[in-house]
């Protein structure tokens, strides 16, 4: 098959976590027989420093055109003075609300291997973790209006949070279609005490589980979630919630599966089209050293190739790549222990592009 994939390095560690996950699909395309076409444009700070803005036009076409889309990350102290509107992290929410990509899958499985990294007690950790958070991704704060005015001679700030019934419905759907294909227990996170917002949630995902009987609902406010998530992560299969809280608790669940450096991502809509990210930034704490972890973006790799190209079977040879790697002892810094061996970004990808074979 030939596909198209459109490649935004990003800034900081962008760059070198994405070109591991191009050696990944490189891998994946020979030893399956595909032919894939990656096309590179500026996006973020490298976009603002070559066009003035974070997500240009010719960014968002080469976007529209591709099959999908493998992201790095943005941001950074280099542009954290820009004006607002231009922010690396602006061109982020641009491209998800220009491309509607309202539902951001966020899976975090711990690795075996990687056990001793949880920090949670080893007979929390022995329950197994495999939790898929599904956040809605084009709604909510991210998207309402921000401002800040002055009253009564002080600043004062303001950012909206709205949600309008279709948004809610179709990001539960598509909780309830995860959890109906996995465990069957979906987890609905909100603030259903406090907030209007929560309280529609709410009602919509009553509503909507008379239709996925098979499922069962669970609803959790927000803050008793983040508790529940170090208490006993055992309990949750798929976990659906708003934007803001499905940022937060998607890091939250990256530490308890060892380093936010191993969580992949898929942000999809209704058709095939994706765009596919690690959930981590870009650390500019560790860019240019060679010691970032490039697994997430790898497992991020292996989401397009399942959820974007329908290839099940290059998919499951890219994360059985990853677990061979880490079974061998190769660790990053990140996920380093006694009597494994380090490795640099560039060696970790090289050794994961070679046992996909
Ligand atoms: N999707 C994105 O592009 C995205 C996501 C989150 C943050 N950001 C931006 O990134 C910049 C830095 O944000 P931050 O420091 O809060 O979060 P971050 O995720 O970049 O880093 C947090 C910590 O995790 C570590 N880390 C992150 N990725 C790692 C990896 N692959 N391997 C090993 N360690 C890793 C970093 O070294 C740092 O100590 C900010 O400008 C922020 O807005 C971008
Ligand atoms: C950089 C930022 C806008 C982004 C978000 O909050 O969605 C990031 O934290 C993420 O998790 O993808
Ligand atoms: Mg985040």
């Amino acid at each position: 098959m030939n596909k198209r994939i459109t490649v935004l390095s990003g800034d900081y560690i962008g760059p070198e976590i994405v070109e591991q996950g191009i050696l990944a699909l490189e891998a994946a395309a020979r030893r399956f027989g595909h032919r894939f076409e990656f096309c590179r444009v500026d996006f973020g700070g490298a976009a603002i420093d070559s066009a003035g803005v974070p997500f240009p036009e010719e960014t968002r076409k080469a976007c529209e055109e591709a099959d999908a889309v493998l992201l790095g990350s943005v941001g950074g102290p280099k542009w954290d003075s820009v004006p607002k509107e231009i922010r690396p992290e602006k061109g982020l929410l641009q491209m998800r609300s220009a491309l509607g990509l309202f539902g951001n899958l966020r899976p975090a499985k711990l690795h075996p291997q990687l056990a001793f990294a949880c920090p949670l007690r080893p007979e929390i950790v022995e329950k197994g973790i495999d939790i898929m958070t599904v956040r809605e991704l084009t709604g909510g704060i991210y998207f309402g209006s921000h401002e800040t005015s002055v009253q009564n001679g002080e600043r004062v700030a303001a950012d909206l949070m709205a949600y309008s019934e279709h948004e809610i419905d179709r990001i539960l759907r598509v909780g309830f279609e995860a959890a109906r294909k996995r465990r069957k227990r979906l987890t609905s996170v909100e603030k259903s005490n406090v907030l209007d917002c929560s309280r529609l949630w709410k009602e919509r995902a009553h509503a909507l589980s008379a239709e996925y009987p098979d499922v069962e609902l669970i609803d959790m406010l927000v803050d008793n979630a983040a508790m529940q998530l170090v208490r006993d992560p055992s309990q949750f299969d798929v976990l659906v919630t708003e934007n803001m809280f499905g940022d937060i608790l998607s890091d939250e669940s990256s530490m308890i599966v060892g380093s936010i450096g191993m969580m992949p991502s898929a942000s999809l809509r209704d058709d095939s089209f994706g765009v596919y990210e690690p959930i981590h930034g870009s650390a500019p704490d560790i860019a240019g050293r060679d010691l970032a972890n490039p697994i997430g973006t790898i497992l991020s790799a292996a989401m397009m190739l399942r959820y974007s190209f329908g290839m099940a079977r290059e998919a499951d040879a890219v994360e059985a790549a990853v677990d061979a790697v880490l079974d061998s002892g190769l660790r990053t810094a990140d996920i380093m222990s006694a009597g494994m061996k380090r490795a640099g970004c560039r060696e970790m990808g090289a050794a994961i592009a070679a046992a996909i074979g």
